[in-house]
């Protein structure tokens, strides 16, 4: 253990001697990513993939709310591999395959298409692929979606965020989006705003009750909405990859980061 917290401690020197060059002081969510980027940098080599359950995110929110938006920029610096279920399923109706039509009604109607085939279709890019961080986005958008997940994955998300925009905004986001998606349209958003407040909010409220929720105030630029985001994941890197990686106890983790951020 005493070997342990000396490789901590040793972690920390080299977060700090990386921002020793800065003009200005560091502040404590800078030293914080320095962290975080010596700890990416001392696990390199190591074989992660898939000797624990990958880290699953949901990212959830109303149509606009900017949950896509976000998710990319959250790939850029964290490295995650983003899966929108929307995009997913669109892509389905693209290749032509047996259910494609059935999907493309589904999603020209603003209604939610059965959870199995959703299941399916994340699982098997969950599976497939090589990363051990996922974004999942625009899932799970109803509670027997999520009963559905939970029991064909056998797993539930880590965290769970959930994009808080004000309906007025959503509207306006989704009208000028202009991808081309026949869903999006006044009569489809209206429709995708109610599935959204009957069926999505109380898959919000149960993680929110599980303590899983991070809710993220979604007005405001992009950029402003990320410093938001941002927060979020560069703490949880820090304390989900010490905790595995060094089997120290939290309280020591804690007590550690806590020290770090003072100075
Ligand atoms: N903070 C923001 N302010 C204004 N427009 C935004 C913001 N975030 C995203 N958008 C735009 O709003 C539209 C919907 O965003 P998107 O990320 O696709 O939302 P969602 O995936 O939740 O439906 C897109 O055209 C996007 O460029
Ligand atoms: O798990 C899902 C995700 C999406 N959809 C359908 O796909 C549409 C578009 O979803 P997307 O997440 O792309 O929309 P966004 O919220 O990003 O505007 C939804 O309205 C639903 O009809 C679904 O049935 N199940
Ligand atoms: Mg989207």
């Amino acid at each position: 253990m005493w070997r342990r917290v000396a490789r901590l401690s040793s972690l920390i020197r080299s977060s700090k001697a990386s921002l020793s060059n800065q003009i200005q002081p560091a502040n404590g969510l800078q030293i914080l990513e320095a962290f975080s980027t010596e700890i990416q940098k001392s696990a390199k080599g190591r074989n992660h993939h898939r000797k624990k359950p990958p880290f699953i995110t949901f990212v959830l929110g109303g149509p606009g709310s900017g949950k896509g938006t976000q998710c990319l920029k959250i790939v850029e610096t964290f490295g995650f591999t983003h899966l929108s279920a929307g995009d997913l399923l669109r892509k389905e109706i693209s290749s032509n395959s047996e259910n494609g039509a059935m999907i493309l009604e589904t999603i020209r109607e603003g209604n939610i298409v059965p959870s199995e085939l959703t299941v399916k279709l994340i699982q098997r890019e969950v599976e497939s692929s090589e990363n051990d961080k996922f974004l999942i986005d625009g899932f799970p958008r109803t509670e027997e979606n999520r009963q559905t997940y939970e029991r064909v994955v056998g797993a539930e998300p880590n965290i769970v965020l959930f994009f808080d925009c004000p309906e007025e905004e959503m509207v306006k986001r989704v009208l000028s989006r202009n991808q081309g998606r026949i869903d999006d349209n006044i009569d489809t958003v209206k429709k995708r705003l109610e599935v959204f407040n009957a069926l999505n909010r109380p898959v919000i409220n149960y993680y929110s009750g599980k303590g899983k929720l991070y809710k993220i105030p979604a007005v405001g630029t992009e950029d402003e909405i990320f410093t938001r985001v941002r927060k979020i994941f560069t703490s949880l890197e820090v304390l989900s990859m010490l905790s595995p990686q060094f089997s120290i106890p939290i309280g020591v983790i804690l007590f550690t980061l806590t020290n770090l951020l003072r100075r």
